[in-house]
């Protein structure tokens, strides 16, 4: 894997999961493969779970790692090419990217859209400038358009959860007070299909994703209907993509609750996090015993340890 910016640079999902769940058994198996190397993971936005699982999966491997903060720390980064750069933006991507990727071996990033402008977010601005200006292997911390070590850590649990080869995975939209990314929600959607999981996608009109991201997904604007007979719930707040950046529906009906987890095959109930309970999930939903939040924010060691293993795989066969 050369770098890692969404599922297309993934040669084979399922044996990827694999390798996950092995390194999971025996995490410390590759721990001098990334001896005298390291990493720089830079943020352009916050995290809690990101940021360390990164920093455990790199010392797991023997990576060492240097954290920036752009927003309380670095210079702010002009992305946009010939303009005179004389507002507050100190630095262009073109110098920052090529002097990060002469400093480290991987490079790590996180910059979340902004909502403001459709086709500047959907068109990947920072993660591609890195690509293009860093010399060293980009990796996805969740950008404008997808989130894919979540969508990992997801799969890798539903793996690990599932009883049945081909689970119902539903992925419904929740209430909110903010305008959220639509990124976490893209990705799992995709990689859900990727895995040939029966995925159903619940949303109040006007919360249409990107129809690449919508694929083959059953759609169904009934949250009761799509809850019945479902494996896994997967909650999720998201702005609206056709009014883009929106929110649309603060509807409390929405909410995940107790009540309707009823209509469900005994779902175990899933959220990348953070998540604002009793607004996205009632506690009692969080709270139970088929609340899987916590096995699936561990597994983000296990999504991130297994892309880094097979980036400096790759950078071992490469030198
Ligand atoms: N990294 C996972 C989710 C990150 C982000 N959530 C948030 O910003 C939540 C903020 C809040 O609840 O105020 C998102 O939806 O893309
Ligand atoms: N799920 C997730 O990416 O969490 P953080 O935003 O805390 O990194």
């Amino acid at each position: 894997m050369k770098s890692f910016l969404s599922l297309n640079d993934v040669e084979n999902l399922p044996a990827l999961v694999k390798d996950a769940l092995e390194i999971k058994k025996n995490p410390h198996v590759y721990k001098d493969l990334g001896r005298n190397k390291s990493m720089c993971l830079i943020f352009l936005n916050p995290s809690l779970r990101t940021r360390l699982s990164s920093q455990k999966a790199a010392f797991n491997l023997g990576l060492q790692t240097a954290v920036l903060d752009v927003g309380s720390q670095g210079w702010q980064l002009e992305f946009a090419d010939g303009v005179k750069m004389d507002s507050d933006k100190a630095e262009h991507i073109r110098e920052a990217a090529a002097v990060i990727g002469s400093y480290f071996d991987v490079v790590a990033i996180r910059a979340f859209a902004k909502l403001e402008n459709r086709e500047e977010d959907y068109s990947e601005q920072v993660m591609e400038s890195f690509k293009k200006f860093c010399p060293a292997p980009v990796i996805n911390m969740e950008s404008g358009t997808g989130h894919p070590l979540q969508a990992l850590a997801d799969l890798i649990t539903i793996e690990e959860h599932k009883t049945v080869e081909k689970p119902k995975v539903v992925l419904t939209w929740a209430p909110h007070l903010k305008a959220l990314p639509q990124a976490v929600a893209n990705s799992f959607s995709r990689w859900m299909q990727a895995a040939d999981f029966d995925l159903t996608i619940t949303h109040p009109k006007g919360y249409e994703l990107v129809d690449e991201a919508v694929g083959n997904a059953t759609v169904e604007y009934d949250q009761q209907k799509a809850f019945e007979g479902a494996d896994f719930i997967y909650a999720k707040n998201w702005s609206s993509y056709s009014q883009y950046g929106q929110v649309l529906s603060k509807d409390p009906n929405w909410m995940v609750m107790a009540e309707k987890m009823k209509r469900t095959n005994n779902a175990r109930f899933m959220h990348c996090l953070p998540v604002r309970r009793n607004v996205i999930v009632e506690d009692a939903v969080i709270d139970s015993n088929n609340s899987l939040v916590i096995p699936e924010a561990t597994n983000r060691i296990y999504s991130m340890q297994v892309v880094l293993k097979h980036i400096l795989e790759e950078l071992k066969s490469s030198h």
